[in-house]
């Protein structure tokens, strides 16, 4: 079953083509890690999603129904932290809270915002001024904000973006907690990659919008296994032109920086590779590395072939 499936969608605003004829789907009771370069359409993507912007064509269909025609059901049953959410400072917590479960027209409103302020950990600072707030503890504001229907899918932008790392750690750690429950689906767009790595079991990954990669985090690494990276450290910096001579015959993608070089070839090429590079340049050390989610997503934004794992 579904929670969110996107078909052959096209938005543009202007002459900018914000996404262009993507279709994506995700699985309920997942946590789905959305990726891409900035302007990718990920924002963009949200937005549909909750129904603030519509599709210039094709579908939206969020739980099984079209955004576009269900409107207020859809919304209830979706929980939405924009990118950029700032609330009044000289209102409380609670009082924020109060705000949108009334907008909402929800039901027992107290118990609600009780219970997304213990989830967020906000309870002990409440009926403290938002404007004292640190960014993190605003970022979980915008969270139990959008927790107050009880969603079945929480869609959160960027949410741990500008936290420093204990506020990035409390972030993930409510988000561990939601994913216990399996009736909870959770999409998260984030530039970080060990974050979606960690939290996510499977992505997307956008460039000018369009999919580029989707499916299981596992599945996809496997896509790039074939190769590991082999980054070789050399003793003298000045030898970097060599090296890269010395691997020039292989097949193999070859990167170099001020003093090292990156080697993608298979696992059975690399003894050739350390041979032909000890025997052309001094060499300090080196690492073998199993392809990570970084892989991926390079190997997404260099070819445009979409990658389905
Ligand atoms: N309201 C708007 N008016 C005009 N262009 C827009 C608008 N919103 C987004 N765009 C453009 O659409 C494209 C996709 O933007 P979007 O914000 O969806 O990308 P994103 O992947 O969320 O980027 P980022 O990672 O930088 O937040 C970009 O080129 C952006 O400039």
């Amino acid at each position: 079953m579904h929670a969110i499936d996107v078909t052959d969608v096209t938005k543009t605003y202007g002459d900018v083509t914000a996404l262009d004829g993507l279709s994506l789907a995700v699985e309920s009771g997942t946590t789905f890690g959305l990726l891409g370069t900035n302007g990718a359409g990920k924002s963009t993507l949200f937005k549909l999603l909750v129904g603030h912007v519509r599709p210039d064509s094709g579908a939206v269909a969020v739980a099984g129904r079209d955004v576009t025609t269900a409107g207020a059901a859809i919304r209830r049953s979706v929980g939405y932290l924009p990118e950029r959410a700032g609330f009044p400072s000289a209102l409380t917590g609670r009082e924020v809270l109060a705000f949108h479960a009334r907008i909402r027209g929800l039901a027992e409103p107290s118990a609600r915002i009780d219970e997304a302020l213990e989830t967020v950990g906000l309870s002990d600072a409440a009926d403290r001024r938002v404007g004292g707030y640190s960014n993190g503890m605003t970022r979980r504001l915008g969270l139990a904000t959008a927790l107050l229907s009880r969603p079945r899918i929480l869609l959160l932008d960027e949410p741990t973006a500008g936290l420093d790392p204990r506020g990035v750690a409390s972030f993930h750690s409510i988000v561990r907690q939601l994913d216990r429950d399996d009736d909870l689906t959770v999409v998260l767009s984030s530039h970080v990659l060990p974050e979606v790595e960690r939290l996510c079991d499977a992505v997307a990954i956008l460039h000018d919008g369009r999919l580029r990669a989707s499916g299981s985090v596992a599945g996809l690494k496997r896509h790039v296994s074939d190769d590991v990276r082999v980054r070789v450290r050399l003793r003298d910096p000045g030898a970097t032109e060599d090296a890269l001579s010395a691997i020039a015959p292989r097949e193999a993608t070859v990167r170099s920086t001020d003093d090292a070089i990156a080697v993608d070839c298979s696992a059975s090429a690399v003894p050739g590779v350390l041979a032909d590079l000890a025997a052309a340049v001094p060499v300090e050390g080196y690492e073998v590395r199993e392809p990570g989610l970084e892989r991926v997503f390079e190997r997404a934004l260099s070819d445009p072939a979409e990658v389905s794992a």
